[in-house]
This record gives structure tokens, sequence and C-alpha cells, in this order.
């Protein structure tokens, strides 16, 4: 998270916020030829103006790194795609698979095939592996079998009768994928997936990510491991104060010197 002064920055210098108004958006659809589109996003945290109107496209099976340093407005990006309540969207477009999600709740757009697999996991205390998958199969459409998830990660197979807690931090970020795609998502957003990991545990993370890719699933990637993120992608979004300063193909960001430091410190 992003230091307290950026977001007194923020607070007095950007407009408070509005309304809930989507009436006045044009329609995006009719123009947008990608699978996911995200147009002109405005978010707030009560007053704090974060999401300063972000927009990008995303093609189906396609994984989208969306970067940037501290504080740019990735987490929050991301939760309000999910439609959160917290950001609250007060302006934008969300589109999927031309189904329209900015207006809409978040078990709502989970439903339209939206999986956000937040930074801190959300493994479920007290229940065994087997009991988080089920658990999210409650709720329809259902996704991937447990057979189908075990294949793709058998460790979790192997730790099925195992509380969810204890598991270490690579496998509960495997479990936290599991569950997502145990419930029939077309849109994979991960925030921070590789955060605390051991280099040889995010090998096996990102070979996993990349069968999911083959599996025809569309992947958002948030990652302060912009490297490795980048090396995974086959596009970028770099966010800077809330909004897009660079949106191309991942290896032009891996060749860009200049672009690294500006925007990622790296
Ligand atoms: N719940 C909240 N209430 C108020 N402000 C918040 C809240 N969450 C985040 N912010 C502020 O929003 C801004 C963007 O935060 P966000 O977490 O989206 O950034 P980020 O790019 O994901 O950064 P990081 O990698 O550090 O998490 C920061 O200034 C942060 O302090």
């Amino acid at each position: 998270m992003a230091d307290s002064s950026m977001n007194e920055t923020l607070l007095s210098e950007q407009p408070k916020p509005k309304r809930k108004d989507f009436s006045k958006n044009r329609n995006h659809a009719a123009t947008a030829p990608a699978y996911f589109s995200v147009w002109d996003l405005h978010a707030y945290y009560g007053e704090s103006y974060i999401v300063q109107g972000v927009s990008f496209n995303v093609h189906e099976g396609e994984i989208l790194a969306l970067l940037g340093r501290n504080g740019a407005g990735k987490t929050s990006t991301l939760r309000a795609i999910a439609r959160m309540d917290d950001p609250m969207l007060t302006h934008g477009e969300i589109w999927l698979d031309h189904h329209h999600l900015h207006d809409r709740k978040s078990y709502e757009a989970a439903q339209l095939g939206i999986g956000l697999v937040p930074e801190d996991r959300r493994i479920i205390q007290g229940l065994t592996v087997e009991e988080n998958l089920q658990l999210a199969q409650i709720v329809e459409p259902k996704g991937w079998s447990l057979n189908r998830v075990y294949e793709l990660f058998p460790r979790l197979k192997e730790r099925r009768k195992q509380e969810g807690t204890t598991l270490s931090g690579g496998e509960q970020q495997m479990l936290a994928i599991a569950r997502a795609l145990v419930r029939d998502i077309k849109v994979l957003l991960l925030d921070e997936p590789y955060e605390g990991l051991a280099p040889v545990i995010v090998d096996e993370i990102e070979k996993t990510l990349n069968i999911i890719k083959e599996q025809g699933i569309t992947t958002v990637i948030v990652e302060q491991n912009a490297v490795r993120a980048l090396q995974l992608a086959d596009r970028a979004v770099i966010l800077d104060t809330g909004r897009v300063v660079y949106d191309g193909t991942a290896d032009e960001v891996l060749e860009n010197e200049a672009l690294r430091n500006e925007y990622l410190a790296i």
C-alpha cells in the first residue's frame, strides 16, 4: 500500500466523488472488439480519488500484466473491476464477453465470470483444502471438477484433508487459484500471486498459469515482481497515480529500460 501522504495529495487535488452515474456513458460495447474491456473507470475510497480514468482491452486467453509502483492503483482497479463496494466505481464501463459488469454487484460479476484472487488469499480457517474448494462450488455456475483441479495441482490433492490455513504460502496461493477455477470463471484477476514466495515456487505457479491460459482463461495479473509478471504476460498496462501511462506488449517493457526506470523503478 502507498503512504498516506499520497492520499492526502489526491484528496486535496482531485474532484469530490460524484454520484454513481452510468447513464452518460457511451455504449462502449459497440466499439470494443475485445473480449474483456475496461473503459474510463473512475473509483473512490470515500473522497479519495484513486482510479482516474483507467481503460484497457484484453483478448480472450491473453495474460495481461497490470503494473506500476506502490500505490499506483493496481489493487483498486482490480477491486473496481470485481465490483467490490470499495473503491466505489462512479463512472466507466466493464464488459466481459458481451455482458456489462459496471452496473452489477460483486456476486453478479462473479456469476458472469470474474474470479478475483486477493492478495491475502482468504483461505477459510477451520476448513480442509477440499472443504475450501467444495464451499467455492456451492454457488452456480460450477467450473472445474475437483479431479481436474487436482490434476493441475497434485500438491493440493496430496494435502486435500489438511486444514487450508496450515499450507505453505505457495500451496495457499495454489488453493486460492483453485478456488477460483472451481467456479465457472472467464477472467482470473490475480493480486500479487508471487508475494512472499521462493523463486522455485514462483516457477511452479507460473507453469500453472500457463496451463490455465491454454485452457482459454483470460488473466490479469498485478505483481510487484514486474519482471516475472512480464515474462509470463502477453501484454502490459502500467498505471501511475491511477492513470494508464503505458499499454503495449510485455516484451517491449522488458526491452525498454527508460520506461521500466520511470514507472516501475526496475
Ligand atoms: N481502503 C482504502 N481506503 C483509502 N485509501 C485506500 C484504500 N486502499 C488503498 N487506498 C489508497 O489507494 C491508493 C492506491 O492503492 P492500491 O492498493 O490500489 O495501489 P497498488 O498499486 O495496488 O499498490 P501496492 O502494490 O502498494 O498495493 C493508495 O494511495 C492507497 O493508499
